[in-house]
């Protein structure tokens, strides 16, 4: 709905996939998003007849009229790393590369791309060619989850977060994942956030490092955001259930609430996601990023194409309201 009511463009790269395809055919129908279709136009039509794909644009890297300049800019952000001529039109023959930099010159808005491709290979174009946006260091990724018949959240929705990009985040870094993710979570789902860093330890139950770096990241992202509710540590229970985190953190009005899930490290957050997914068929869309200069977001190689349709309006609501 937010995204027809200022219909933004987004490139899709992959579309040898015919998840992808099924995708833009219902974002196009559905009026979501005006949708760029990377690849020669008579070999993606011919692979789906049976699409309405005519409102789509396509781009073909391998017949395109402004190579050159995409060619110029790529060796111009990236001489000091050794990208020559040679070396930028190569990339810029990779579909996700070319998706990107139709991103950077303003030919699109956003651009979405992981149903066939792994998350390094998506996001990494994205952070070396729009890079970070200004007052960000940090790029994270987050699923935005729909549980089903669920009191727990937002009446069953939430944000888990880092569920995509930083395998390994420092306490700091923690600090800043949960700071963003409260923000996004106002932005996107239009509810207070709620935020639980979450740990296998409550309020001291377990000594480890691994408990102090989440005690050290609480401590940090309140005193960024001292307004966000937001507490820690926390395990997933104390986090959600009402009653477990009254008896685990008793004095907390964050325990029990929480809407805002942050992972400690990538594993936790990247299996939490697909055992929620999976185990209590909760829809899953991501992994969304925060923090790039424009909207690139990456999807599961699990996808469907209803996913996909989902992570293209949440890319056209997040182009809406980047400034660029
Ligand atoms: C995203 C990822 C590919 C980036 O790391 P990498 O491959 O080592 O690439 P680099 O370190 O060369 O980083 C590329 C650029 O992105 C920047 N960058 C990397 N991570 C960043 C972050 N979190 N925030 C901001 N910038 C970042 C680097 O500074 C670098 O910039 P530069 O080339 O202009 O100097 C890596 O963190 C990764 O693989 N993450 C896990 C993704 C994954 O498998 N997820 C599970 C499935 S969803
Ligand atoms: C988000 C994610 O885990 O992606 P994939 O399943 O493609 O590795």
């Amino acid at each position: 709905m937010r995204a027809k009511a200022q219909k933004k463009t987004i490139v899709l790269p992959e579309t040898w996939d015919r998840r992808t395809l099924d995708a833009a055919a219902a974002v196009l129908a559905e009026g979501i998003a005006d949708v760029i279709l990377v690849g020669s136009k008579e070999t993606i039509c011919q692979s789906a007849p049976d699409l309405d794909l005519s409102k789509a644009t396509f781009a073909d890297p391998e017949n395109f009229e402004g190579m050159d300049e995409f060619v110029a800019t790529l060796v111009e952000l990236r001489k000091n790393k050794g990208v020559d001529e040679a070396k930028a039109a190569k990339l810029l023959k990779n579909p996700l590369y070319f998706g990107v930099m139709m991103v950077k010159k303003g030919q699109a808005d956003g651009m979405v791309a992981g149903a066939v491709t792994a998350t390094p290979d998506v996001l990494r174009p994205a952070l070396q060619i729009l890079k970070t946006r200004p007052g960000t260091k940090l790029v994270s990724a987050f699923f935005v989850m729909v549980v089903p018949d669920c009191e727990y959240g937002a009446n069953g929705t939430f944000i888990y977060a880092d569920s995509g990009l930083n395998p390994n985040p420092t306490a700091e870094e923690l600090a800043h994942i949960a700071v963003n993710s409260a923000e996004t979570f106002e932005t996107l789902v239009q509810e207070e956030p709620v935020v639980g860093m979450l740990s296998f330890s409550t309020k001291g139950s377990a000594s480890h490092s691994d408990v102090d770096k989440v005690v050290e990241a609480t401590r940090i992202a309140k005193e960024l955001a001292p307004n966000v509710k937001l507490d820690g540590e926390l395990q997933l229970d104390a986090a959600i259930v009402p009653s477990v985190g009254q008896s685990k953190a008793p004095g907390s009005d964050v325990a029990g609430h929480c809407n805002v899930l942050v992972f400690p490290d990538l594993d936790a957050g990247n299996i939490g996601y697909k055992l929620t997914q999976r185990l209590a068929k909760a829809e899953a869309y991501g992994p969304i990023t925060q923090g790039i200069a424009a909207p690139v977001n990456d999807l599961s190689r699990g996808c469907v194409a209803e996913d996909i349709v989902g992570v293209i309006a949440i890319t056209a609501v997040q182009a809406q309201q980047q400034k660029r």
